[in-house]
């Protein structure tokens, strides 16, 4: 199965939702998806198609859309039309099984404060269900152990996102959603950010990442989002 961002695809029409999950069906389909903030229609007839280990990078300017298309393949907004589906089966019809799956990353770095580094990383672990030992292993992918015993409050904007993104590492999930991963990290920060990339998708993991910066992804596809309207 390949991704397919293609105009073509995200003008296809919205089709009934299948009674039975199909097997043969991309891990994450999406079709003929519109989104509106407030008044303003964001994007309409959108659709791709993603496999295991791919990734689509979501491009496009400030304000066109691209945290609000991370929000519904989240399950956090409903889409104006649509259908997103998991393995053939839309996400609507299972919230809790969807978040399971799913790990997303945000501008918010959901980093509590009064709690140090290891202590955000093994609340995030028990959130989880992880194994607590696996907070020291997320300590070393992103290379936080010299300042595991800080309180979070007193980080920089670059270690409270290397931590935010440490917290991805805990868990095998199926799909990352990642907006501005790279927002505040060094090129150290950098180049550990795209191997826990990398390894997420050796392990058949799927991941959107919207991004502004040039990052050496080797996506699987491109969705750039026009400022206004739809899709490009
Ligand atoms: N809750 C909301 N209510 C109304 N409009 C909203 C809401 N949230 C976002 N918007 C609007 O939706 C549009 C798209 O915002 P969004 O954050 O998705 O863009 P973006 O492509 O991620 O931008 P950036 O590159 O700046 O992060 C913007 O015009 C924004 O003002």
């Amino acid at each position: 199965m390949s991704a397919t961002a293609s105009p073509s695809s995200r003008t296809a029409p919205v089709d009934p939702a299948p009674a039975i999950p199909d097997p043969a069906s991309p891990a994450l389909a999406v079709e003929g998806l519109a989104c509106q903030r407030g008044e303003r229609l964001l994007f309409e007839g959108l659709g791709f198609a993603l496999a295991p280990g791919q990734l689509l990078l979501l491009t496009g300017p400030n304000g066109s859309g691209k945290s609000s298309l991370l929000r519904v393949l989240a399950g956090l907004n409903a889409p104006a039309a649509g259908r997103i589906a998991w393995r053939g089966r839309p996400i609507a019809e299972d919230p809790a099984a969807h978040r399971q799956r799913l790990r997303f990353l945000t501008h918010l770095d959901g980093v509590k404060p009064a709690l140090t580094v290891t202590e955000n990383l093994a609340f995030w672990a028990a959130l989880t269900g992880a194994p607590a030992a696996r907070a020291g292993t997320a300590l070393e992918a992103f290379g936080l152990e010299r300042i595991a015993d800080l309180p979070a409050r007193f980080l920089s904007a670059g270690q409270r996102r290397r931590l935010a993104l440490s917290r991805l590492t805990l868990a095998p999930a199926a799909l990352w959603l990642l907006d501005e991963p790279s927002t505040s990290l060094d090129a150290e920060g950098v180049e550990r950010l795209l191997a826990a990339i990398a390894a997420h998708r050796a392990q058949g993991g799927i991941a959107v990442v919207a991004t502004h910066d040039r990052l050496a992804l080797q996506p699987s596809d491109e969705l750039r989002l026009a400022e206004r309207g739809a899709a490009s």
